[in-house]
């Protein structure tokens, strides 16, 4: 007889590409990088909040989520109490409120076994706590739980009812979201509004090619059954159940809408997602970190080179107290919209948005004549903060979003995304949201007719930031929960480290004689972590790596590693790994994979 516990479990193995594998071993050596490989598919145990001190504190905040948590404790089980009873036999569902009773009651501290000891005594007094690193305390930690066995209702040759969704739907929903209709792949047959499914997830398989694929018809039904889709690679694949929303045919028929609402996880972590609009900021440890560790300072001018959709800018805006100018420079328009947005949210007027391709970055005082961008035509400091007078002369108006009126969630339950898209999480800020009602009931105002303004730059003049972060893209090799890892080749991470360094090129002549840099990744890919320190220290003789505040990530990489083609990387050398943080994803913290490092610019005359 089948072993249900393993088949309706959930312990997934992440796939890489093979040299990718190898390269990673080199650099951890096997036990860790496999340690490294399954944290990744599993989210970090607790949501980290950062409370906007300009609007709140944190024991304000932590009173509000507590009283939010406890709302929706109340809803959550009076909800278990009710939803099924129109489908599922009596003794099973009573059986089911048992086991989902027992689940929760066993939500203690001790599932998170990778607490360290420090988050350990900050969920002493309670599921959500300040944080307790000194300067952090702007930080709360709210506890999640995980991974929960769940009882999916096996009897023997009558397997319970489910969907199969893709791989992107599952990792959306690890960390929280709902399942919805794009996401579905597959359905078992004859399932109707307001069943109990449980949800497994199709992750891709080595192809004959050599490359990776996911041959799977969306629609198909599912028997449960050996014959079914991808019935082996799905043991040990199941990530929680729910109540289905609308019948078999719904889910393939419809292109909007939540096809499953998921009830039972096997991760559970309170996602606090739209609520204290502009007073909390959902956001990764390290991110926050990495804007303390700018140590921006009141009245400074600060870049953000790659600052969508804003978390990081945003973060410095408030360590700076609304006082000074923050640039904040996206290549994608849209992107430069959320930045906006979430300021106008958090009520940051010291951030100044721009639409400009990091690349090219830096202006030379000859451009400014054949340009209306303000950036190089100010002669004075390079840079003019957007007030609304230059906004009505001077901005170059893009076309905004073409679904105008549609804020991302919309667009998202409507389908106009992808399939992937739809599982993803997209911040929505309430602004937005009230932004098109109030369009909506008014009509599109004077400025509002082709939506957002953005304003395009093309460029800054050197040495006109006192702090520069680089945030750059990256593979995001650290993020998380992630189920496959297999798209990203040697190639591909050299490509990236390519690009990074054309980036980092341009932060270092943006940055003034005595000025900072922080360069920063969501990655655990050495090529574009330590590597570029190298470069950076050995190109630019006049930069130096500075010591960071907090500092409670683990040391950087020494040494350098030999490729089958001869090329060799890099890294460190001794002493330099203590200055910069690595944020592994398997140690005690529990953090995505991260990467920081601060250098300060000396005199470029040397
Ligand atoms: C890691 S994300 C930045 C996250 C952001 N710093 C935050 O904390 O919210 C990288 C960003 O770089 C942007 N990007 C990629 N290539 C760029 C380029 N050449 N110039 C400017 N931005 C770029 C992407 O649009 C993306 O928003």
């Amino acid at each position: 007889m089948e072993d249900v516990s393993e088949r309706y479990g959930y312990k997934p193995m992440l796939r890489w590409n093979p040299q990718v594998e190898e390269y990673f071993i080199k650099a951890y050596g096997a036990d860790h990088f496999s340690r490294i490989s399954n944290a990744l598919t599993h989210p970090s145990c607790y949501s980290c909040v950062r409370v906007n001190t300009l609007k709140s504190t944190s024991d304000a905040v932590i009173q509000k989520l507590m009283a939010i948590m406890k709302e929706t404790e109340h809803d959550d089980a009076n909800e278990n109490l009710s939803k099924y009873d129109a489908n599922v036999n009596a003794d099973t569902g009573l059986k089911q409120k048992g086991c989902l009773k027992e689940t929760n009651i066993s939500l203690n501290l001790s599932d998170c076994s990778k607490v360290t000891n420090a988050l350990y005594e900050n969920f002493q007094n309670g599921p959500i706590s300040k944080c307790q690193v000194p300067g952090l305390d702007y930080v709360v930690f709210v506890r999640g739980s995980g991974p929960h066995v769940i009882d999916y209702g096996y009897i023997h040759e009558k397997p319970p009812k489910e969907v199969i969704v893709s791989r992107k739907c599952a990792e959306a929903v690890l960390r929280g979201a709902q399942v919805y209709v794009p996401g579905v792949m597959a359905c078992s047959a004859h399932v109707e509004k307001g069943e109990k499914i449980a949800v497994s997830v199709a992750v891709e398989q080595p192809g004959p090619d050599g490359g990776w694929g996911l041959g799977i018809t969306r629609g198909t039904v599912l028997q449960g059954l050996e014959t079914d889709p991808y019935y082996f690679e799905r043991n040990g694949l199941y990530i929680g159940q729910g109540r289905a929303m609308m019948s078999r045919a719904g889910m393939f028929r419809v292109l909007e809408g939540i096809a499953v609402d998921m009830n039972n996880r096997v991760f559970k972590l309170p996602s606090f997602n739209d609520v204290l609009e502009g007073e909390i900021f959902l956001q990764n440890l390290p991110s926050i970190v990495t804007a303390h560790a700018l140590d921006p300072q009141k009245g400074e001018r600060i870049l953000d080179m790659c600052a969508a959709p804003g978390g990081k800018t945003t973060a410095i805006a408030i360590l700076m107290k609304n006082e000074g100018q923050v640039v904040a420079v996206d290549r994608s328009h849209n992107k430069v919209l959320d930045i906006q947005k979430l300021a106008a949210e958090m009520g940051l007027n010291c951030i100044t948005t721009y639409k400009l391709d990091a690349l090219k970055a830096v202006c030379q005082r000859n451009d400014s004549n054949s340009t209306t961008d303000l950036c190089c035509s100010k002669e004075d400091d390079g840079v003019t903060s957007l007030n609304s007078d230059m906004l009505s002369l001077h901005v170059e108006r893009e076309s905004s979003i073409t679904t105008e009126g549609m804020n991302d969630k919309s667009r998202k339950e409507n389908g106009s995304n992808s399939t992937e898209k739809a599982n993803e999480r997209t911040y929505v800020s309430k602004a937005d949201i009230r932004k098109n009602m109030r369009r909506i009931r008014n009509g599109p105002g004077r400025s509002q007719s082709s939506g957002g303004r953005v304003q395009n730059s093309k460029g800054f003049y050197p040495n006109s930031f006192d702090r520069v972060l680089l945030d750059a893209p990256c593979s995001a090799l650290g993020l998380r929960p992630r189920l496959f890892a297999g798209e990203e080749t040697i190639q591909s991470l050299r490509n990236h480290a390519k690009y990074q360094r054309r980036m980092f090129d341009q932060a270092v002549q943006l940055a003034r004689p005595g000025g900072v840099i922080v360069y920063s990744t969501c990655t655990i890919n050495p090529g574009e972590n330590e590597a570029l320190v190298r470069y950076a220290l050995d190109k630019y003789k006049f930069l130096s790596l500075a010591q960071q505040h907090p500092s409670i990530g683990g040391p950087g990489l020494v040494g350098h590693c030999e490729f089958p083609d001869g090329y060799i990387e890099e890294w460190l050398k001794p002493d330099e790994e203590k200055l910069v943080q690595r944020f592994d994803p398997s140690s005690p913290l529990d953090t995505i994979g991260f990467f920081i490092a601060k250098f300060v610019v000396g005199s470029k005359d040397c």
